[in-house]
C-alpha cells in the first residue's frame, strides 16, 4: 500500500429495514466518483467517535436521526489517489424517513438479489456480500456415536429457529478414529486411512450435512478433517495453524466458502490475508469448553477487530443472550456450541 497517498476515514452506513433491504445513495454532481452509489456516510471529522460521524451525516444526507447503530467491520481500500478506511456500521434504528437532503438519488436493494442500480463504488462491494452470512453460526460436538441422536435433536431445533450457518468439527473423535485404524493395521499409512476411512465419524458428517442441506443451511467442515468432506459439504473452516499453513505454502486459497478460527489480531490478518469469508474469534467470555483459560472480555475482543478487514464471530460463552453485546463490540455474530438460539 503506497505511503504517498493521503489516507482518509469514513463512517459508512448500512442503513436495514427488518424486511433486510438496504439503502443505497449516488454520489451527486460534483463529488469525486459523481454518479456512483454507495452506502450513506462520509469523512469522520477531528474529535469524533465513528458513530457520532455517522449519525451527523445521515442527518445531513438523509435527514434522519439515528437511534440504534454498531460498528462492524472495519475496511480498508487502496483508491488510484487516496487510501480509504471505512468503518461500516449498521444501522437498525432511526426516527423520520429518510429523504434526499443533498440533491442524491436513493434506493432500497435487496443484498442477496441482483443490484438494480449501477455502478457501485469499488469498497462497497464486500459489505453487501458480507451481509448475506448469517449470524449464528453454530458448531458441532458430537464426541462419539453416542452422541449423535441428542446432537441432532439439537440441530433440529436450531436449523428449526433459523440457525443457517453451521459447522461440523469433531477433533478428539477425528483423532482416536485415524489412532484407532492404525493400531490395527499398520500397512497403511496414518494419514492414508483418514481420507479412505468412513464410520460412525462418516455417518455423523453426512446425517449433519444432510440436515443443513434440508434447511438451506451452509454446513462447513472444520481442516481436522479430510479435505475430500470439505468440498462435499460448503467448504472449510480453517484453524489458525492451517490458515498460516496455507499461507506460507502459497496455497490458493480452499474452493467454497472460508472460515478461519483466530485468537488476536495477528491471526484475524492471515484470514484476510487467504480472502477468507469470515473469522471467528474467541474465547471472549469464559466457557465450560476451555475452563482452563480465561475469556479475553469484550474490550479486548473490540481492539482486535480494529482493521480486520472482513466480519468476525465471537466464540467463547456465546448464546442468544449475548448477541447484542457482540454486535455492540463489533462482532458480526455470535459462535458456539450451546444454546444459539432461543
Ligand atoms: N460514504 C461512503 N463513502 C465511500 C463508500 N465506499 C467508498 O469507497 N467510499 C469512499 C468514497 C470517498 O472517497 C470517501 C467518502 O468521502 P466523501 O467525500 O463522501 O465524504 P463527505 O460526505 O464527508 O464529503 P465532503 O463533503 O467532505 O467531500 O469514501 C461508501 O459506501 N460510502
Amino acid at each position: 500500500m503506497s505511503d504517498a497517498k493521503p489516507h482518509i476515514y469514513v463512517a459508512a452506513g448500512l442503513i436495514l429495514r427488518p424486511d433486510g433491504s438496504l439503502l443505497l445513495g449516488q454520489r451527486p454532481e460534483g463529488k469525486p466518483w459523481e454518479g456512483w452509489w454507495e452506502l450513506p456516510g462520509g469523512k469522520i471529522e477531528p474529535g469524533e467517535t465513528v458513530l457520532q460521524a455517522l449519525a451527523r451525516e445521515l442527518q445531513e444526507e438523509l435527514n434522519i436521526q439515528v437511534t440504534q447503530s454498531t460498528p462492524w467491520v472495519e475496511y480498508t481500500h487502496e483508491y488510484p489517489k487516496n487510501i480509504v478506511h471505512l468503518m461500516f456500521c449498521r444501522v437498525t434504528g432511526w426516527e423520520g424517513t429518510p429523504e434526499s437532503a443533498e440533491n442524491q438519488a436513493l434506493a432500497w436493494i435487496h443484498p442477496d438479489q441482483p443490484l438494480p442500480v449501477s455502478p457501485l463504488l469499488p469498497a462497497t462491494e464486500p459489505p453487501l456480500r458480507w451481509l448475506r452470512l448469517p449470524t449464528r453460526y453454530l458448531l458441532s460436538s458430537i464426541e462419539n456415536a453416542e452422541g449423535l441422536p441428542a446432537f441432532l435433536e439439537r440441530l433440529d431445533a436450531a436449523l428449526a429457529d433459523g440457525v443457517r450457518l453451521v459447522q461440523f468439527r469433531e477433533p478428539a473423535w477425528q483423532l482416536r478414529y485415524t489412532q484407532g485404524r492404525s493400531e490395527h493395521d499398520a500397512s497403511v499409512s496414518p494419514r492414508q486411512k483418514i481420507f479412505d476411512s468412513y464410520g460412525d465419524l462418516r455417518h455423523a458428517f453426512e446425517q449433519v450435512l444432510q440436515r443443513c442441506r434440508d434447511h438451506g443451511a451452509k454446513c462447513l467442515v472444520n481442516s481436522i478433517h479430510p479435505e475430500s468432506w470439505w468440498a462435499e459439504a460448503d467448504g472449510v473452516h480453517l484453524r489458525a495453524e492451517d490458515a498460516r499453513y496455507l499461507l506460507r505454502q502459497g496455497s490458493p486459497r480452499p474452493a467454497g466458502m472460508v472460515g478461519v478460527s483466530t485468537h488476536d489480531a495477528e491471526e484475524i490478518s492471515l484470514a484476510r490475508k487467504l480472502d477468507a469469508d469470515f473469522a471467528v474469534l474467541g474465547h471472549v467470555l469464559d466457557t465450560p469448553s476451555h475452563p482452563q483459560r480465561a475469556g479475553m472480555g469484550w474490550e479486548a475482543f473490540a481492539e482486535c477487530l480494529r482493521g480486520a478487514g472482513l466480519p468476525v464471530f465471537a466464540l467463547g460463552g456465546q448464546s442468544s443472550d449475548t448477541l447484542a453485546d457482540a454486535m455492540a463490540h463489533g462482532a458480526h455474530g455470535i459462535a458456539g456450541i450451546r444454546k444459539l438460539h432461543r
